[in-house]
């Protein structure tokens, strides 16, 4: 072994913020794809003569393959048995492919009445080429969840996390306010005069963001290789082997549990919430819709601003679960206000949507580094694919009965060819969701207290 291989690769704070910075980019680039649409809802429905539903269908795709084909634990255990390189780089070659295909059925005109499945035939192929980005995106997440306790364990874990978080949620901003100016940029004008939004421009934008994160893992998986050669060197195993029997030892746990109901309890009531917020800003504050993703576009900013913040008070302080606790009264709070037919106006909006930021800040940055408290690290690939998975329930049920909702019972009349909703039922929904969450905040800090998982203790060992 050479003499500078002595030293363990992670020791050194460059080359382990630097790394970081690679793969955090490459989530960056999958969350900008996962948000693109969002904004375009109006659009959908005025150009393509989508309704709601299909919107909700669309949407809800996202978590098919992972739920449904169990996608997400066989990439738990592949990262598991596989390891972080061959899984990452799979992971993003998923999400090239997935959007590839999204992109070519909304740039394609499809015959009149042509439905698969039940759905235009549009709907459902961009839907299958979400569900495949779906299971890309989500496997890349869990990988790079596995990377950061890799290269931080003992170090600034939870800020680490919490700064690839705030990176991801980068790119859920730029798909909040990028997406309407590019797809107006490249849009154009008709024989009888009428403007029409070019849909695929910002989805093609996001494929090639995609293809730069994958070269960017790419580079990552090089320094991968040089940090086990380093561990190895040590004496140390760069990754214990994974056994079979490993998850039995996560599922009969009930601090996992309780951390995977309050992930998909807690996200229930803001992803799938994001999908909806840029309408909800034309229908209930009367925002202009070309400027209706700039208020949803400040949670992720203030969530850029504010997790790594948090988490470095949890590396320092701790208390996780009494900050999983305050993010979920928050997120009542916030759905609460949206849903009461009070102060209809933008700004209101605004300040509401800040409060929310805190929210979505306090309980991912203590809530993600809190598993390796409970679950060692051999499993924890396993363990964050299962937690996705309970979560992806959440995030493939949710926006499809917020659709299912908002085309059933509140349909407002139409205006100027665009039809109005009312937002309140909806709302309400994602308030209960937060009270649910609430709930078993609570339980994870008795348990918490009972079991000593540590929760409530500094992560910097001194
Ligand atoms: C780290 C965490 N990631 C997730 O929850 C993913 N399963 C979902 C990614 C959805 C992207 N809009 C997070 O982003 O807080």
């Amino acid at each position: 072994m050479t003499e500078q291989l002595k030293q363990k690769l992670n020791d050194s704070a460059v080359l382990r913020w630097s790394v970081l910075a690679l793969v955090a980019f490459t989530m960056l680039c999958g969350y900008f794809l996962t948000d693109v649409m969002s904004p375009l809802k109006p659009m959908l429905e005025k150009e393509l003569l989508w309704d709601s539903l299909d919107y909700g269908f669309f949407t809800s795709a996202y978590g098919w393959f992972n739920v449904f084909l169990l996608m997400l634990i066989f990439g738990g255990i592949i990262l598991d048995k596989m390891g972080v390189r061959f899984t990452g780089m799979g992971a993003c070659l998923l999400m090239v492919f997935g959007c590839g295909l999204k992109y070519y059925a909304i740039s394609t005109t499809f015959p009149e009445g042509a439905m698969l499945f039940g759905f235009k035939m549009q709907v459902t192929l961009a839907a299958l080429g979400y569900a495949i980005f779906g299971v890309g995106v989500e496997i890349a997440g869990i990988t790079v969840s596995k990377i950061i306790v890799k290269w931080f364990k003992g170090k600034e874990m939870a800020l680490a996390m919490g700064l690839e978080m705030a990176t991801a949620r980068i790119g859920t901003t730029l798909a909040m306010v990028l997406t309407v100016p590019l797809a107006d940029f490249f849009g154009y004008t008709d024989e009888g005069g009428a403007f029409h939004t070019n849909i695929p421009a910002p989805i093609l934008f996001c494929l090639v963001m995609l293809c730069v994160g994958t070269i960017a893992f790419f580079i990552y998986t090089f320094y991968d290789k040089k940090l086990d050669a380093s561990l190895d060197a040590e004496g140390l195993e760069p990754e214990e082997p994974f056994r079979m029997k490993d998850i039995v030892y996560i599922i009969t746990n009930k601090g996992f549990w309780l951390i995977a109901l309050l992930c998909v309890l807690f996200y229930s009531a803001v992803f799938p919430f994001i999908k909806y917020a840029a309408d909800l800003m034309v229908q209930k504050y009367h925002v202009d819709p070309k400027l209706a993703g700039t208020i949803p576009g400040l949670l992720p900013i203030g969530a850029i601003i504010l997790t790594p913040l948090f988490g470095s008070l949890y590396d320092r302080i701790g208390k996780g679960a009494t900050l999983m606790v305050i993010g979920s009264v928050m997120l009542i709070f916030v759905h609460s206000m949206f849903a009461l037919p009070i102060l209809n106006v933008w700004w209101f909006a605004t300040v509401i949507m800040i409060v929310l930021g805190f929210a979505f800040s306090l309980v991912p940055s203590a809530m993600w580094p809190s598993v390796p408290k409970i679950i060692p690290e051999k499993q924890l690939g396993t363990a964050y694919a299962l937690i996705f998975w309970v979560q992806n329930w959440g995030l493939m049920g949710v926006p499809l009965l917020i659709g299912w909702v908002l085309n059933s019972y509140c349909k407002g009349p139409v205006v100027d060819g665009a039809q109005t909703y009312d937002y309140t039922l909806p709302m309400t929904i994602f308030a209960m969701f937060g009270v649910l969450a609430l709930i078993v905040a609570l339980m994870l800090k008795a348990e918490n207290k009972k079991k000593g998982y540590g929760l409530e203790e500094a992560n910097i060992q001194k």
